[in-house]
């Protein structure tokens, strides 16, 4: 371990998303290091599973509560509930997400209210039911959001996910300097290509749609993240060493971004047809996860 195993000990943190993939990772990252954690999403037999298996490892120190974040009321109450029933929160890490890729001209409006609204209004939600309580009670606080390194370089195929993760990189910049004076702080991370599950079934469906986006080749250190990596970055901002940073995104990419083929740029040679295919298999994948929600 890089850090005292004790380091995040008295701290409460929130993790949206925290059932799966990257989310699921930073959730047995902090609880490893003393945290208290409590993770979100729509689906209450993942996170009960995942809260399960990272409570065997590091004892009785992950809860869960199914919410979706594009629901303020049901944001606010689960805030409130995590306030009432255990005590104030202490970071928030902004991380669920919904993504896939398509040609932009094909996305129909609910297609794009699906991603935008999750990524932009979740974080929002989530992060202004926190904050206020925080203000309210005096109370300094920690907001890290996962953010994507499009939001320097836009990407096609993914457009309103580079636009919403931009919504909330200016979020992070604008609310380190409203909310610096109660102690307050909010940083992002822009994460290279870590391999998940879902993000892959989302963004990666099908053989022809493999580009530099999701390729550890195109990576100039020639290799996906690893989650320890990614959790120590994001345990530091959580932590009270890292009490002077603010309103920063850090990307963490092996040097994807630099090297440009980070985006999906590779997709512009798909036909229709593959397209076709590509959606038809993304869509099997959120059929799945869709049968198993909660709320
Ligand atoms: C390098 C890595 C960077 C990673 C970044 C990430 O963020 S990875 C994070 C990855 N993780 C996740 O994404 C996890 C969360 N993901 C999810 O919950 C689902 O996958 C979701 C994104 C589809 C949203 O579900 P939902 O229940 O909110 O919505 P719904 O099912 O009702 O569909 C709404 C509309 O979207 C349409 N549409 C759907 N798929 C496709 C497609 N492939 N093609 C075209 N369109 C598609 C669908 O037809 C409908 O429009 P319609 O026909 O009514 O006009
Ligand atoms: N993996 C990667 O390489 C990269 C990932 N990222 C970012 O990291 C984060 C995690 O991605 P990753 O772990 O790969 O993908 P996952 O699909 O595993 O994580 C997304 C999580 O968000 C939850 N979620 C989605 N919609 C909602 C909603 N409306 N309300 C509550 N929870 C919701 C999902 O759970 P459920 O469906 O049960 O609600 C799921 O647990 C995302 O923000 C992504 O953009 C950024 C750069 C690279």
């Amino acid at each position: 371990m890089l850090y005292d195993r004790n380091c995040l000990e008295g701290k409460r943190i929130l993790i949206t998303g925290g059932g799966t993939g990257i989310g699921k990772g930073l959730a047995r990252h902090m609880a490893a290091h003393g945290a208290q954690v409590h993770i979100w999403g729509r689906r209450a037999q993942v996170l009960e599973e995942a809260a399960a298996e990272i409570n065997r490892e590091v004892g009785e120190r992950v809860f869960w509560q199914a919410v979706d974040i594009r629901n303020y009321e049901a944001v606010d109450a689960a805030v409130g509930e995590i306030w009432d029933n255990y005590g104030p929160l202490t970071g928030l890490v902004n991380n669920a997400a919904a993504n896939f890729i398509a040609p932009t001209k094909d996305l129909s409006p609910r297609g794009y209210e699906a991603i935008a609204s999750t990524v932009m209004d979740g974080a929002f939600f989530t992060t202004q039911c926190a904050g206020r309580r925080w203000i309210e009670q005096g109370l300094k606080g920690s907001v890290v959001s996962t953010l994507v390194t499009w939001i320097w370089t836009g990407s096609p195929y993914v457009v309103p996910s580079a636009m919403a993760k931009a919504a909330v990189n200016a979020m992070t910049m604008s609310l380190a300097v409203e909310w610096a004076r109660y102690g307050i702080r909010l940083n992002a991370v822009a994460p290279g290509p870590f391999p998940t599950d879902y993000a892959w079934q989302m963004l990666n469906p099908t053989a022809d749609s493999s580009v530099g986006a999701t390729q550890a080749d195109q990576v100039p250190m020639g290799r996906f993240g690893e989650m320890s990596e990614l959790g120590n970055l994001v345990l530091l901002l959580l932590s009270d060493g890292a009490d002077y940073i603010t309103g920063e995104t850090i990307t963490i990419d092996g040097g994807h971004h630099l090297a440009a083929p980070s985006t999906f740029a590779g997709l512009n040679s798909m036909s229709d047809e593959q397209w076709a295919q590509a959606k038809a298999a993304a869509k099997a994948a959120s059929e799945k996860s869709k049968a198993q929600r909660s709320v």
